[in-house]
């Protein structure tokens, strides 16, 4: 068996406070047996407007919140995801919202830039990553111990197409910020929809709660499996979503119903 494990958190615009609750929870998952966790979208700087999240974007591979993750995944001896963070970008008013993937001997082993940048407005909420981000241009993959495994990111799952070019993984990865009113609508069914049609577990590490700046998020954090169970949930507040990845119930979930092999384009 291999226990995986989502973080949710409510971060705040104090990047010491987040780094001290993700701590605190991740040590809290690996207690509870998880061998790779995943942290969720903007864990360390969520709440920091957005020239104060170019001041703390870090250049790749050095920077105080990449060192954190590294020495955590090393001292915790896990596979670390570390949902996203803000690193530079050429463009001194934007970001590039990365996720970072960690070994247990602390070494960066995988990269995912967000492809699809979040825009949705209604009524007084109005959201336009656009103006702040670069968004990447590749799919990322990397091979765990029990396979591969997709990295994605909040809006990306709204894109179907990104998944299937990952190719048969056996995990996707999806950290979050997803809005409340967005994620009561959508949330669920989209996740449950992309483990279903790749016939793989989908984790998610969602933020979820009120966050000091008042914006609202939907939370929700879930393992769901390649049939489209949901096997774990934690609807809002923080703490540790955690679950098992059965490698011959997703081969038995391929063989009966080979729709993978079934594809035609
Ligand atoms: O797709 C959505 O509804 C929410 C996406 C989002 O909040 C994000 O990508 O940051």
């Amino acid at each position: 068996m291999n226990t995986v494990a989502a973080i949710q958190m409510i971060s705040s615009p104090s990047v010491s406070d987040n780094l001290a609750t993700a701590r605190r929870l991740v040590s809290q998952a690996v207690q509870d047996g998880a061998q790779l966790v995943l942290l969720p979208e903007y864990w360390a700087i969520m709440g920091l407007n957005d020239s104060d999240k170019v001041k703390v974007a870090e250049p790749l591979g050095s920077g105080p919140i990449q060192d954190f993750m590294s020495s955590l995944a090393r001292e915790l001896k896990i596979w670390l995801i570390g949902g996203t963070l803000p690193l530079a970008s050429e463009d001194a008013e934007k970001v590039i919202n990365t996720t970072l993937v960690y070994n247990p001997q602390g070494e960066h082993v995988g990269r995912y830039d967000k492809i699809h940048l979040f825009g949705f407005t209604k009524g007084t909420e109005s959201y336009n990553e656009s103006k702040t981000i670069v968004p990447g241009q590749h799919v990322g993959v990397f091979d765990a111990p029990f396979g591969k495994v997709g990295l994605s990111v909040c809006y990306d799952l709204r894109f179907p197409e990104l998944f299937r070019a990952m190719g048969p993984v056996a995990l996707i990865v999806l950290p979050a910020a997803f809005t409340y009113t967005t994620g009561m609508a959508h949330w669920e069914i989209l996740l449950r929809a992309r483990a279903i049609e790749n016939q793989c577990y989908v984790l998610a590490a969602a933020q979820g709660g009120i966050h000091p700046n008042g914006r609202r998020t939907w939370g929700h954090s879930m393992l769901i499996d390649p049939w489209g169970a949901v096997k774990a949930v934690l609807p809002e507040g923080e703490g540790v979503v955690r679950g098992e990845i059965d490698l011959a119930y997703m081969d038995g979930v391929r063989e009966s119903l080979p729709a993978l092999k079934h594809r035609t384009m």
